[in-house]
């Protein structure tokens, strides 16, 4: 099927339920909080006691698709989550995040680590050096899980005429998935790439908001389709 205003110029990218027919100006990777607080050993996730063995594997899957959508002409943009370091923006005990932030928990029940997780400016908050930023990509920050939320990311693709996500990134079933059903009631079409992709908690989570993708909110492909699909097409 077509999505977004696919015609001749469209590339063909394999998912499931169907593959989709996509137009790389119409379209951005947008990589979802790619940081050490969620990719590294004694990050955020890993202090909180999350397993995160799994998400060392995204990390090179990610830089496949940005290397071939770069190479397209397709935009990357990344988006990293945190608060300024005195944690104004991450609400107070007025504030379900307060609540309810893993990280904002785990700086409470261990004050030593106040200020350095997920804060603006620290080694928890910088990108996983492996994945830094090339020229022409846009790099946005947000500070709840969905990057729709207060942050520029709708008005940087609107006004760029993009039409179709596709997603990679962690985690899998808090920030991503939040970020594509946000989308899908904005009217983008989002495609999750699983495979670069990696959940908080247990594999079935990993497996339910595939299901949720799948079934009622977007696509589900692979790095090897959207580089077999993307990768095809002339340098820009
Ligand atoms: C739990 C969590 C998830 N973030 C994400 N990037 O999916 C958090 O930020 O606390």
């Amino acid at each position: 099927m077509n999505i977004g205003s696919a015609g001749v110029e469209g590339v063909t990218l394999g998912a499931r339920p169907e593959a989709v027919r996509v137009v790389p100006s119409e379209t951005a990777v947008v990589v979802i909080d790619m940081q050490n607080a969620y990719a590294s050993p004694g990050g955020y996730v890993d202090q909180a006691g999350f397993d995160i063995s799994g998400a060392a594997g995204t990390i090179g899957k990610i830089a496949q698709v940005l290397d071939t959508a770069r190479r397209a002409g397709v935009q990357v943009i990344y988006l990293q989550n945190g608060w300024d370091p005195d944690y104004v923006e991450a609400g107070g005990p007025g504030s379900p995040n307060w609540h309810k932030s893993n990280a904002l928990k785990t700086m409470r029940k261990q004050p030593e680590l106040q200020g350095k997780l997920l804060a603006r400016g620290g080694w928890d908050y910088a990108l996983v050096d492996a994945l830094a930023p090339q020229p022409g990509d846009i790099s946005l920050h947000k500070t709840r899980y969905s990057a729709f939320f207060n942050s520029q990311l709708d008005s940087v693709l609107r006004s760029r005429g993009i039409r179709t996500i596709v997603f990679v990134g962690i985690a899998t079933n808090v920030c991503v998935e939040s970020t594509l059903r946000d989308g899908f009631h904005l009217e983008y079409f989002g495609v999750m790439l699983e495979d670069a992709t990696h959940h908080l908690g247990p594999p079935e989570m990993q497996a339910a908001s595939v299901y949720n993708i799948e079934k009622f909110f977007g696509w589900v492909s692979s790095t090897a389709d959207f580089c077999g699909a993307f990768g095809q097409l002339p340098e820009a």
